[in-house]
């Protein structure tokens, strides 16, 4: 029996909203476990930075897997594991958290055909996991919940948003302590995660540079505070950028204010100078807005169908202009989590 577990890509932040909104890519990787016992090599990685992962021996996945089973109890069975790696490393297209994604979900589903029941975790307990794995909730939040996801952190006491029943209450603290924070960031617990709507002609076209930003890295060059002024300039645009999926119609025309952040991109434009160029050329181009994705290198513009040619040369053009190698891909919004495939 082999389950496939494709996980989709994620773009976090779009801009103002900094660790807290996702949004699902239609770009997956996909997760085969393979069930019993298996002689030779039990671990088989093709396609993007498939030659690092060996040698990391996909730890992340591993990592999440022991999280599922310190959490659940159960011990999940014997696999092989083989990944088709879709998403490419560093480049702010979540694929850390599709490893987290990947692993949470294969262990659930090898344990759900293992041993049967109905004691599994809820999707809102793996955001809760994956969470405590990645150390920010937004890209997991969009890789399990799929579409556009506001994700809003608390430390656990202060936030009963999820989980009132007992068994829940149960679990509060079973990730090993190894695996909690592993950015150095706050405890952040319990997130309220929202689902938000988004229209059906808008699509984004992603620049993907050739080279990676680790996230590590990328949150290294962030100020430990920021000013009154810069932190109200988000908090608007972050209530804009919901106003413009939300307003009857939608407002898209708002995003290229919404999308503008004083929070991380301003630092982050140290280690990647042509970051406001790539974005100022896209918008130019007609894109209603643009943004790095993630924690980078990758910059993300939402555009209607029709006016896809024309970010994408907008983009190209001003990497050629600057010097700079990469691609571009139109990537449409997932608007599911992970797909789950049984294969006899
Ligand atoms: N399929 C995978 N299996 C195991 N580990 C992976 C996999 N994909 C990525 N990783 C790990 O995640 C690292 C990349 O994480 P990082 O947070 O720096 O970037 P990202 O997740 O691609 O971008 P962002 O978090 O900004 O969206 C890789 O170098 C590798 O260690
Ligand atoms: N919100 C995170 C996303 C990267 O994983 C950051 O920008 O650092």
């Amino acid at each position: 029996m082999r389950i496939r577990v494709k996980v989709p890509a994620s773009s976090a932040n779009l801009g103002c909203g900094f660790d807290a909104f996702g949004l699902a890519l239609a770009l997956y990787t996909d997760f085969i476990f393979e069930s019993g016992t298996h002689e030779g090599e039990m671990l088989v990685v093709r396609g993007e930075g498939a030659d690092k992962l060996l040698k990391e021996r996909c730890k992340l996945v591993y990592d999440a897997i022991r999280v599922y089973e310190g959490y659940t109890g159960y011990k999940v069975p014997s696999f092989k594991l083989e990944i088709e790696n879709r998403i490419p490393l560093g480049r702010g297209l979540g694929s850390s958290a599709a490893a987290i994604v990947g692993g949470l979900v294969g262990a659930d589903a090898l344990c759900r055909r293992a041993y049967g029941g109905i004691n599994y975790p809820s999707t809102n307990q793996l955001v809760r996991l994956a969470t405590e794995i990645e150390g920010h909730p937004d890209n997991v939040s969009a890789a399990l919940l799929g579409g556009l996801t506001l994700a809003v952190s608390a430390p656990a006491a202060a936030a009963p948003y999820f989980g009132s029943n007992a068994s829940d209450n149960e679990h509060e603290d079973t990730a090993p302590a190894e695996f909690k924070n592993i950015d150095g960031g706050p405890a952040w617990r319990n997130p309220l995660v929202v689902s938000l709507p988004t229209p059906a002609n808008l699509t984004t076209v992603v620049f993907i540079p050739s080279f990676e930003m680790s996230t590590k890295e990328a949150r290294a060059v962030l100020p430990p505070s920021v000013t009154m002024q810069d932190a109200a300039h988000n908090s608007s645009r972050a209530a804009l950028f919901i106003a413009a999926f939300t307003a009857p119609g939608g407002k898209l025309e708002w995003l290229a204010e919404a999308m503008n952040d004083r929070l991380h991109q301003p630092y982050r434009g140290q280690i990647f100078p042509q970051l406001p160029a790539l974005i100022d050329g896209a918008q130019r181009a007609g894109a209603y807005g643009a943004a790095l994705s993630g924690a980078g290198s990758a910059v993300l513009a939402f555009t209607t169908r029709e006016r896809v040619p024309q970010i994408h040369e907008a983009f190209l053009k001003t990497a050629r202009e600057l010097g700079l190698n990469g691609r571009t891909e139109q990537l449409e919004i997932a608007l599911g989590g992970p797909l789950i495939g049984y294969e006899l």
